[in-house]
């Protein structure tokens, strides 16, 4: 079966998909250029894969200092919130490997409101990028990496929530409903400037939503709107995967 967008990697074990995971990140930064930017999800699902990164042979392979990494989406809350992504990141990667800590683009939180740190992260991004339009021919993102909820959110990108989803100019907005915490989150002009966006699901928790997705019955959830300039591929196993693996 083909997917309705992208192509589709079924991996047997939790094994397999932190391996792949670490393969790909491995990869992309082997075949960059001098700059190389790398898309971080949040969330549980992808955790597996950077400690996979934390360890051998990815921790001395990846010149992690020549990176620049860029969180998808924040919970706005403290950085040391058990529900920070940030600290999931950090606790399952980079405090386990020599990087330098300027390139790692985290959504800044002291004394901020929410609208302001969105506004804050949108500059750091814009600097990093060189200019504040993005251009087709040069993706922001050599890959990113993209969690799916669910209920089909990605990023912090919510089911039902038209500001965020039709947003076309800012690339970063604060997300003040459908959440207990406020969030910050990427909006799709900056996720869809991609070379190659990974989408990371796992688990039988999301093969409902999955299956409507690859199937193409699903076609307004925040995750299937997901259209980058250069490829899809989603790495999901097979609790999640379904009839999908096969
Ligand atoms: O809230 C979030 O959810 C998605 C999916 O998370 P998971 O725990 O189901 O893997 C995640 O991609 C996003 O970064 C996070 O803020």
């Amino acid at each position: 079966m083909k997917p309705a967008f992208g192509e589709l990697l079924v991996v047997p074990d939790a094994e397999a998909f932190a391996e792949a995971g670490a393969r790909l990140l491995a990869d992309a930064a082997a075949t960059a250029g001098a700059r190389c930017v790398i898309g971080l999800a949040g969330g549980s699902t992808p955790k597996s894969i950077y400690q996979r990164l934390a360890s051998s042979p990815y921790h001395h392979q990846v010149r992690w200092n020549a990176l620049d990494f860029v969180l998808g989406d924040e919970r706005f809350v403290a950085p040391d919130d058990p529900d920070s992504n940030m600290r999931m990141i950090d606790r399952a990667l980079f405090d386990h490997v020599e990087h330098d800590p300027a390139r790692v683009h985290a959504v800044p939180y002291g004394g901020l409101t929410v609208e302001q740190a969105a506004d804050r992260y949108e500059q750091a991004l814009q600097a990093l990028y060189g200019a504040k339009t993005l251009s087709p021919e040069r993706p922001f993102f050599d890959l990113c990496f993209l969690g799916m909820g669910d209920d089909g959110h990605t990023a912090s990108l919510l089911p039902g929530q038209q500001r965020l989803l039709e947003e076309r100019t800012r690339w970063v907005l604060p997300v003040t409903e459908g959440r207990p915490e406020a969030r910050v989150t990427l909006t799709y002009p900056v996720l869809d400037s991609a070379r190659l966006v990974v989408f990371v699901v796992a688990g039988s928790g999301k093969r409902s939503m999955l299956d409507g997705i690859l199937s193409g019955a699903e076609t307004s959830v925040p995750a299937a709107r997901i259209r980058p300039s250069g490829r899809v591929l989603w790495l999901v196993d097979r609790d999640a995967a379904g009839r999908w693996a096969q």
